[in-house]
């Protein structure tokens, strides 16, 4: 974990009056106040990059798949509760062969996004990934289990029990997510975001951020598709 404040200076407006201005480059996710590092990890094609790009950019990666050399990263600044979170997150090849790189950088994570399949009859990955993690990330990692390609209702395998009941094995959230259609993206980096900054500003009388109900809450408020 990390922390940073990009400096104020005191600037004088044409009237005269002066006020404070962020001192900044050109983009706003220079500012934050904490910083936190998440994987996402997940076998090749279950949708790592399509989720991160809609979660940065707001849109969709269709047309031909090109998997991910090695790891990749992105940083995205997102509010908690009046603090600036900062999450690098770091885009995983879930190609075997790249396997040896991923787990260089498990011991930096503070968070991991486990991805599961739902289009394939492969229920089992989601479990060799969160024993995994549990092999090499850190012993207090905040762990999500998220069902991806939701959307593709047709196509499905993978049902929404086998998640629940996966999760519910390994203790930690789940939730279905489309990176087509959007569906509870933001909510899952959000609920992460919430989680690593509740755990690192948390003060000794103050009650346990509860990242379950916090998802059901949230998932209910906004009906189908996670924080707008
Ligand atoms: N319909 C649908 N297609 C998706 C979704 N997410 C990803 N895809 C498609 O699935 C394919 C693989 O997506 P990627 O995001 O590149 O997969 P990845 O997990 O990053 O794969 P690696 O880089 O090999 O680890 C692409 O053709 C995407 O367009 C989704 O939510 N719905």
């Amino acid at each position: 974990m990390s922390t940073r404040k990009a400096s104020l200076t005191d600037k004088q407006t044409k009237n005269g009056t002066s006020k404070y201005v962020l001192e900044r480059c050109a983009s706003i996710n220079e500012y934050y106040d904490i910083a936190f590092k998440v994987m996402l990890l997940g076998d090749s094609a279950v949708g790592k990059t399509c989720v991160l790009v809609r979660f940065k950019d707001g849109a969709f990666l269709g047309g031909n798949f090109i998997a991910t050399v090695g790891i990749d990263f992105r940083n995205k600044v997102v509010d908690v509760d009046n603090f600036k979170v900062k999450l690098q997150i770091w885009d995983t090849a879930g190609q075997e062969r790249f396997r040896s790189v991923t787990h260089a950088y498990y011991r930096d994570a503070q968070g991991n996004l486990c991805f599961l399949y739902s289009t394939s009859s492969c229920s089992l990955c989601g479990k060799a990934w969160l024993t995994e993690i549990h092999e090499y990330a850190q012993k207090d990692v905040v762990i999500m289990l998220l069902g991806n390609k939701s959307d593709m209702a047709a196509e499905r395998v993978v049902k929404t029990e086998e998640g629940e009941k996966l999760a519910k094995e390994y203790g930690v959230p789940f939730m279905e997510t489309s990176a087509k259609t959007g569906v509870n993206v933001d909510l899952a980096f959000h609920a992460i975001a919430k989680e690593l900054k509740h755990r690192a500003t948390q003060q000794p009388n103050e009650p346990k951020f509860q990242i379950h109900d916090y998802i059901e809450s949230q998932k209910h408020k906004t009906g189908c598709c996670g924080l707008m």
